[in-house]
């Protein structure tokens, strides 16, 4: 089934976002990822007729020229999902910039593109939605990841007001993973103490989230909410 406006995806070139645009491709949407570096995904999404858009938030006018781009080639948007996102810690040289590159890919990024293209959403004339990918520990905190869970709260936060904000016309919710998916460079130590803190103890992979994306694009009744996926970590 063929439907008629498409979905944004940023960062979708790796990982949970590129699981979730192949989903959807799959399903029949259009769909729009946009990628920083290459990865061997965009080949993929590429053959498949995905629409493939250079974008590097870390750029000063980078998110600026996304949304003109969109402005200019789509009248409408089904839904755009925020899921670009650095998961950087703090370094012992103590960054001044990381708070800054967190805010701005995790906050900034997310809030300009949400007012600008808030248009083509609503031009949608149907069900259509914003969902925010944030993160466990933007509710708990994390010594290692402050400036990245300081972002990540700020970004549910804004789930909150835009889910006011752009009410009814479109639904604004989180996505908040704990573990999903390792990382290549992740340790075997690092993964057996990661496993450790959730209840049900394994690492699911990306099909959890496209799973969730799913639900908050099919359902009618949520808007303002956050669908956790954190295999029972606030038990812990
Ligand atoms: N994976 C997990 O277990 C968990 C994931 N999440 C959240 O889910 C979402 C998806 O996670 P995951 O797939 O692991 O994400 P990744 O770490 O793979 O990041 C996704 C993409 O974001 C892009 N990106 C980072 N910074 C910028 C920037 N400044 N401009 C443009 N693009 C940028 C990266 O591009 P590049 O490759 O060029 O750097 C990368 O391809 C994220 O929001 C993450 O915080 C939360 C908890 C757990
Ligand atoms: N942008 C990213 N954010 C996060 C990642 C990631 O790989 N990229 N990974 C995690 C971890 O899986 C963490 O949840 C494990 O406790 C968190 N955020």
């Amino acid at each position: 089934m063929a439907f008629i406006s498409p979905i944004l995806i940023t960062g979708a070139a790796q990982r949970l976002g590129l699981a979730v645009a192949i989903d959807l491709h799959k399903q029949g949407h259009e769909v729009i990822v946009t990628y920083r570096s290459e990865k061997p995904g965009l080949d993929v999404l590429d053959n498949l007729g995905v629409t493939l858009i250079h974008a590097d938030f870390d750029e000063p006018d980078g998110c600026e020229k996304l949304c003109r781009r969109i402005q200019s080639d789509y009248d409408a948007l089904r839904a755009v999902i925020h899921n670009a996102s650095a998961w950087e810690p703090e370094s012992s040289e103590l960054s001044p910039s990381l708070i800054d590159r967190m805010m701005n890919i995790h906050v900034k990024v997310p809030y300009h593109i949400n007012l600008a293209l808030a248009p083509q959403l609503i031009a949608h004339k149907g069900k259509c939605d914003i969902i925010h990918f944030t993160d466990y520990v933007a509710q708990t905190g994390s010594k290692k990841h402050i400036a990245y869970a300081a972002s990540k709260a700020a970004l549910e936060n804004m789930t909150l007001s835009f889910a006011q904000q752009f009410a009814p016309e479109i639904s604004v919710n989180n996505i908040a993973p704990a573990l999903l998916m390792f990382n290549e460079d992740d340790s075997e130590e690092y993964k057996e103490k990661a496993l450790k803190k959730s209840l049900l103890g394994f690492c699911p992979g990306a099909n959890e989230a496209v799973k969730a994306v799913n639900y908050l694009l099919d359902t009618h009744y949520m808007t303002g909410q956050t669908l956790h996926l954190n295999g029972g970590r606030h038990l812990k």
